[in-house]
């Protein structure tokens, strides 16, 4: 056997042993030195991966199986190499040998070299494509079992498969964006671009130009090279137009024409594109209430109707509450090691009975505030009335003028933990007035200044620390921070 292995190191290009850890127990001086260890005493009893980066030792230590041929990324050149475990005469792992079998390569070349152009060209590829804009969601995100989330899903996956145009209506934070992903990722523009624009987040004078885009010095301060529009860059895809209601009405006629004639002109150009888009548009204002007033045109309203989707308020589809608070809480528990996340029955039945004003939006704010507030991740009635009272949509929340502090001043309706957050609260908030930073609040307190933080997140209270006697920073993991 030990002929055997001396022979093998005799024609290897380096040699490694290592035991059932993939410590290194045997380095040859040879392979030592490839990865720049001069005495190869100095690499005894280390990871192997602490010397050989890309080694997969480990991987046979703990599978048992050999890796008879493969290619390791080693410095300089790349190494042909055999790996092999070492076993007991029970049959056991004790560790492994690894010998480096050729590093010219030469009679590997042809395999080698096809290796090397194709990780070059893999490299190059990933470098050269642009920033995809694809779909984020499809349907299996939107969550829920219930009767109308049923329908409602059956519905979309038919306008999927379809070209015209789809008008999704629903309250807001009903997941309608989320929808006009998964449709277009359902669609067969699927692997084309998905853009998104929303009508209420961009000031009116600057949407003309972000829809249509512009044309090389179409104005004075305008750019020489021609900006693309969004209706550009969603070419041969789907553009989602959010908060289509708040669309000003010159645009809404050019937006007419994109619909009926399939074209467009960036501004300051006289050249007509053609546009081989899907339009997705959403509203939560309702559209009809808005024809008749006048405000948005009766034949685009008309145009973009011919597929209309109601997206029902949480409320409406309560069943499906259980399974979106697991998907949520599955989604906060990714973002932070530690146990998972836990919604006790009766706080689930707490939530079932809020009328969730602002729907799953709500509801992940609600049980992101009511992490913070516990200080254990099992979620207790009283932790998400706690977090349903600071809720800014609700009815709690918007009573809540001026802050109570006097226990007599706490509507006594609403339960204790309710008008514990309340009083909480408003400690809070005299503490911070009252104190000359965040650190003196928390003193004054009693508490850490990590929890007083904590908790201003959880109440959505900012606090400018004066720094040098001027505002500074706002408060770490602010309550506009993504989920804990
Ligand atoms: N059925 C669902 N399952 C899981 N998450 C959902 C579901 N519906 C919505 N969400 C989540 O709720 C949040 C709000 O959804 P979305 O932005 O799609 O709502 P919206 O109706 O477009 O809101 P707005 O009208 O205010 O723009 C997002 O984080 C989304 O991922």
């Amino acid at each position: 056997m030990q002929a055997v292995f001396r022979a093998f190191e005799r024609a290897s290009e380096g040699t490694i042993i290592v035991d059932r850890d993939a410590r290194i127990v045997w380095i040859s001086e040879r392979y030592a030195r490839r990865f720049g260890i001069g005495d190869p005493r100095d690499a005894l009893g280390r990871a192997c991966e602490e010397v050989i980066p890309n080694s997969r030792m480990r991987e046979v230590v703990s599978t048992g199986q050999p890796i008879l041929l493969d290619i390791l990324d080693a410095p300089h050149k790349p190494l042909v190499v055999i790996r092999l475990p070492l076993k007991n005469e029970a049959g056991e792992v004790v560790g492994a040998v690894g010998f480096a079998l050729f590093d010219e390569l030469g009679s590997l070349s042809p395999l080698v070299s096809r290796f090397l152009a194709m990780q070059q060209e893999l490299t190059a590829a990933r470098k050269a494509r642009p920033p995809q804009r694809q779909a984020k969601y499809n349907f299996s995100n939107f969550v829920g079992v219930s009767p109308a989330t049923l329908e409602l899903k059956r519905t979309a996956r038919r306008a999927a498969a379809t070209h015209s145009p789809v008008l999704l209506l629903g309250e807001t934070g009903t997941g309608k964006e989320l929808l006009a992903h998964a449709i277009h990722g359902a669609s067969p523009r699927a692997h084309k671009p998905f853009v998104s624009l929303s009508m209420a987040a961009i000031p009116e004078n600057l949407l003309e130009a972000e829809l249509f885009g512009v044309a090389a010095g179409a104005y004075t301060g305008a750019d020489r090279r021609d900006r693309q529009g969004k209706l550009h860059i969603a070419q041969g895809g789907t553009l989602f137009l959010d908060e289509i209601g708040d669309m000003p009405q010159a645009l809404q006629a050019k937006l007419l024409r994109v619909l009926q004639e399939k074209e467009f002109e960036a501004l300051g150009s006289n050249d007509v594109v053609r546009a081989d888009v899907r339009i997705i548009a959403a509203t939560s204002r309702k559209l009809s209430e808005l024809v008749k007033s006048g405000s948005f045109r009766a034949d685009l309203y008309y145009r973009l109707d011919v597929l209309s989707i109601s997206v029902p308020p949480l409320r409406d589809r309560i069943e499906d509450l259980e399974l979106i608070c697991e998907t949520v809480l599955e989604g906060f528990a990714e973002a932070r090691p530690g146990e998972p996340y836990e919604l006790r029955p009766e706080a689930l039945a707490v939530l079932s009975r809020y009328h969730w004003p602002g729907n799953i939006r709500e509801l992940r704010n609600v049980l992101e505030r009511a992490i913070l507030l516990s200080d254990t991740p099992v979620l207790t009635a009283a932790s998400v009335q706690a977090a349903l009272a600071a809720s800014t949509g609700s009815v709690a929340a918007r009573a809540r003028q001026p802050e109570p502090l006097s226990p007599a001043d706490v509507p006594t309706g609403e339960g204790h933990a309710v008008a514990m957050s309340h009083y909480e609260r408003g400690l809070i908030e005299r503490a911070l007035a009252e104190s000359p930073s965040v650190a003196a609040a928390a003193k004054r307190l009693g508490i850490g200044r990590a929890t007083l933080y904590r908790k201003m997140a959880a109440y959505r209270i900012g606090r400018w620390e004066p720094v040098n006697g001027q505002a500074g920073g706002e408060p770490p993991g602010g309550a506009e921070d993504g989920p804990i």
